[in-house]
């Protein structure tokens, strides 16, 4: 009875052990689990930032992030061994040649023959010299804090909820791809507000 009184349970032995050790694992759990941290933060900077600064993490962010990893990863090819730069070369020759034939072969579904084809080509060639931007107009809407304010060379359509927004974050990745970063609208709500405000 005295043994499990209130005086006793700090003074006798055994509890006294029982209590040290109890401590002592504690310490050594906090020990391991702060050094764990300390490894990931150092592993994983990234992603330290996002979690712990409480930094906003839009859509924008996010892509913005993803696109500047791998314009990195393409510049850091020099950093790569001499046999991963001959692969990742090859591979990238690959898919410049893969991708050539599908453009090929697309033109010559598209235009079987080839005075079909010829004509497709002027007729396109025609289009772009009337509506692209000659250098003159770029002058004019050149401004020194925004750089040049171009008509898009591309431009996505598609329905309302045809996943248009999806094309357009998968196209933002690519690093030579500047992407306005909401959809405009121009031609179903804002056309009369004209090619300057497009610009
Ligand atoms: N690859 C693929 N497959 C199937 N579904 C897809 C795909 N990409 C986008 N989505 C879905 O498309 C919806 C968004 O389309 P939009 O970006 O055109 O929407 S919006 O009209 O501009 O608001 C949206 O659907 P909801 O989530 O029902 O709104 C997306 O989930």
């Amino acid at each position: 009875m005295a043994f499990w009184s209130s005086t006793s349970i700090f003074t006798s032995k055994v509890p006294r052990k029982i209590l040290f050790m109890f401590t002592l694992s504690l310490s050594v759990t906090y020990l391991f689990y702060s050094l764990m941290s300390c490894y990931n933060s150092l592993q994983f900077p990234l992603q330290e930032n996002y979690a712990y600064q409480g930094r906003l993490v839009t859509d924008e962010t996010t892509f913005v992030t993803l696109r500047e990893k791998l314009y990195s990863a393409s510049q850091g090819l020099t950093e790569f061994t001499e046999t991963e730069r001959t692969t990742a070369v090859s591979t990238v020759k690959d898919h410049a040649e893969a991708e050539q034939r599908t453009v090929e072969w697309i033109r010559t579904q598209a235009s079987p023959t080839k005075s079909a084809a010829a004509y497709h080509n002027t007729a396109v060639e025609k289009e772009h010299q009337e509506f692209s931007t000659t250098d003159s107009e770029l002058r004019v809407n050149c401004t020194m804090d925004y750089g040049e304010k171009k008509l898009p060379q591309a431009i996505i359509i598609g329905v309302k909820k045809g996943g248009t927004r999806a094309l357009l974050e998968a196209l933002r990745v690519h690093p030579d791809v500047r992407a306005v970063g909401n959809e405009p609208h121009f031609f179903d709500r804002n056309y009369e507000k004209g090619l300057d405000w497009y610009r």
